[in-house]
């Protein structure tokens, strides 16, 4: 979200996903009583006509049978950012069994799920965080096998103890990103997720050389945005959605109650104030 928000001009609504009842409905498509994901925005109430969307995800779309889970997991792990774990470590960083696997915003909504998907892929997994709550939460709890965390640990020394690195799946850019392509495999991948390192910059950052390690190393980096297997959205939902049920994957969300209190989360997210996903609830 942060990272579209450059272009949403003054005076509009701010872009955001949400899970919503429909209370009135004319489109037999969308009857009333069904719970939906839309990309309404900042908004308590919204009148759609069941196309449209703020930023190319799927149309809104009725959130499919998950038993007795809550509907806010098709915000975090049974939606965006479970698709984009799923298809952005699987089909780019392709990991095998016995590989090393290193990702960061690990405490993160795509992050933890990035991490754990690994785990049941075989990898070894090592996750960076900003803090050692996060940490003991991957380790004990979703089974990572190391931490580092990127504000209190020796970067460095830290990122060489448990390389070489075999995939990488890069939630945030910036420095900690470069160091890490100094210490992967030959013919590593790194899938770029996203940069909320610079999110909040307003000066251009000077750049370390990453060409060195991509090309020595010979490593494959390409980034994505998940809306590129928007035909495939399902699939992901119901492979998610097993894991959970096989007691194979995990979640934690962080929940602000009042829409009142919706900037303030927003805020406190980038400040790494959420583990898992942070939700409003209105
Ligand atoms: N390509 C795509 O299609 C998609 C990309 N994304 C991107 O994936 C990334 C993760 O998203 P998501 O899981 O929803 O994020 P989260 O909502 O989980 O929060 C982000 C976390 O990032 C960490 N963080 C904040 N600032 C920094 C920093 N300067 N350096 C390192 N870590 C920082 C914080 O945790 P900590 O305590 O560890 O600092 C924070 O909790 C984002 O960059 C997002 O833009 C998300 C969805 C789709
Ligand atoms: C779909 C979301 C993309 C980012 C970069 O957050």
């Amino acid at each position: 979200m942060r990272a579209y928000a450059p272009r949403v001009k003054t005076g509009k609504t701010f872009m955001g996903s949400q899970v919503a009842k429909i209370v009135e409905s004319k489109n037999s498509k969308f009857p009333e009583g069904t719970y939906i994901v839309g990309e309404y925005g900042w908004k308590t109430h919204t009148i759609s006509n069941g196309k449209g969307t703020v930023s190319g995800l799927p149309s809104a779309w009725i959130i499919p049978d998950i038993g007795n889970l809550p509907h806010s997991l098709a915000l975090g792990v049974l939606g965006m950012p479970g698709n984009t774990a799923y298809f952005g470590l699987l089909e780019l960083c392709q990991p095998k069994a016995g590989e090393t696997v290193i990702v960061t915003g690990a405490a993160g909504a795509v992050g933890s799920h990035v991490g754990q998907i690994a785990k049941i892929k075989g990898c070894r997994t090592v996750g960076v965080a900003g803090s050692d709550e996060k940490g003991k939460w991957l380790v004990d709890e979703l089974g990572f096998d190391h931490f580092i965390n990127y504000k209190k640990d020796d970067l460095r020394s830290k990122i060489k103890e448990f390389a070489p690195y075999d995939c990488y799946f890069d939630n945030v850019g910036g420095e900690i990103s470069s160091m890490i392509m100094a210490y992967m495999s030959l013919y590593g991948r790194i899938s770029v997720c996203g940069a909320i390192s610079g999110y909040n910059d307003t000066t251009v950052p000077k750049a370390t050389i990453v060409q060195y390690p991509l090309l020595f190393n010979q490593l494959r980096m390409e980034g994505f945005v998940v809306q590129r297997w928007v035909d495939r959205w399902f699939e992901g939902v119901e492979q998610n959605k097993k894991w959970i049920n096989e007691g194979k994957l995990k979640y934690k969300e962080t929940v602000t109650h009042g829409f009142e209190n919706m900037y303030a989360a927003f805020a406190d997210m980038l400040r790494g104030g959420n583990t898992g996903k942070a939700i409003v609830k209105v």
